[in-house]
């Protein structure tokens, strides 16, 4: 398996996965993840992962994001700067400030103090926080902190974001803000995303595409272009009868293996 980055000319695409197979443990115990999975992620584009638990879409993140090796296949990303990987657990140091929180990435990385303050401020505005600035991460809601660690990712530079259920554990009408400014910051930044998600509708309401993994071992089975105009509404027809289809044919697979 190799992870290169040849010049951004050579490739047309942020993301190039091809023949990709993971494999965990060894012998009976070994566990066949992913198997041969081949996608394409264009420059700029919003791809949202959904399967069915245990499908392997967290293994695809981690591997793109260089936190552990394929077993087998090729991963080549456009441009030499690692993707940057977002949870669902906002992982915020609990004794830092938000601005501390923000500012950690770009100190490890070595960037002067000034600019470290001034792409903080930067980077806090962003996201809309820059009123929080001093406070701790115990005072701030469950949106406000995953804001935070957006902007810590944002911090990183990387033209590609890999974002692993971000909005999981919110209730639905922070991650419905949430998702007005993802879309904004994605705009905005001409990012590349890939968004790993269970619900169907959060995909409708923000992918170019949607791309539906089959039950383990992962393999691509489905996807379709999303293309409802912008902005959108998570509770619009059109989302609902979009997700209503990508929905059936999960239920199809999910009945095929009974997970
Ligand atoms: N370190 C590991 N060792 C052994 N098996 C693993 C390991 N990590 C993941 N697996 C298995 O690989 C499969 C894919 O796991 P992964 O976490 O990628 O799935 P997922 O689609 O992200 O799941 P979920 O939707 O529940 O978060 C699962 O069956 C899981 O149990």
């Amino acid at each position: 398996m190799t992870l290169t980055a040849p010049p951004q000319s050579v490739i047309a695409n942020a993301v190039t996965l091809s023949g990709v197979t993971k494999v965990y443990g060894r012998g009976s115990n070994a566990v066949l993840a992913l198997d041969g999975l081949t996608l394409d992620v264009r420059h700029g584009e919003f791809v949202c992962l959904v399967g069915a638990s245990g499908c392997g879409k967290s293994t695809l993140l981690n591997l793109i994001a260089g936190l552990d090796r394929a077993t087998g296949g090729d991963i080549q990303l456009s441009q030499d700067r690692a993707p940057t990987l977002m949870f669902q657990d906002p992982a915020l140091f609990p004794w830092l400030s938000v601005a501390s929180n923000v500012e950690l990435p770009l100190k490890l990385r070595g960037v002067p103090k000034e600019e470290r303050k001034k792409r903080v401020a930067e980077l806090l505005e962003v996201v809309h926080l820059s009123e929080f600035a001093k406070r701790q991460p115990h005072e701030l809601s469950g949106g406000m902190r995953q804001r935070v660690a957006l902007a810590r990712t944002l911090g990183q530079d990387s033209p590609v974001l890999l974002m692993d259920e971000p909005f999981g554990a919110l209730d639905a009408m922070t991650r419905d803000l949430l998702h007005d400014e993802l879309e904004r910051i994605w705009t905005q930044r001409q990012l590349t995303v890939l968004f790993v998600t269970h619900n169907v509708r959060e995909a409708a309401r923000l992918a170019d595409r949607i791309v539906l993994l089959s039950s383990r071992p992962g393999r691509i089975i489905y996807e379709t272009p999303v293309e409802i105009p912008r902005p959108r509404r998570i509770d619009s027809t059109e989302v609902a009868s979009l997700a209503a289809e990508v929905t059936d044919r999960l239920r199809q697979e999910v009945g095929r293996h009974g997970r």
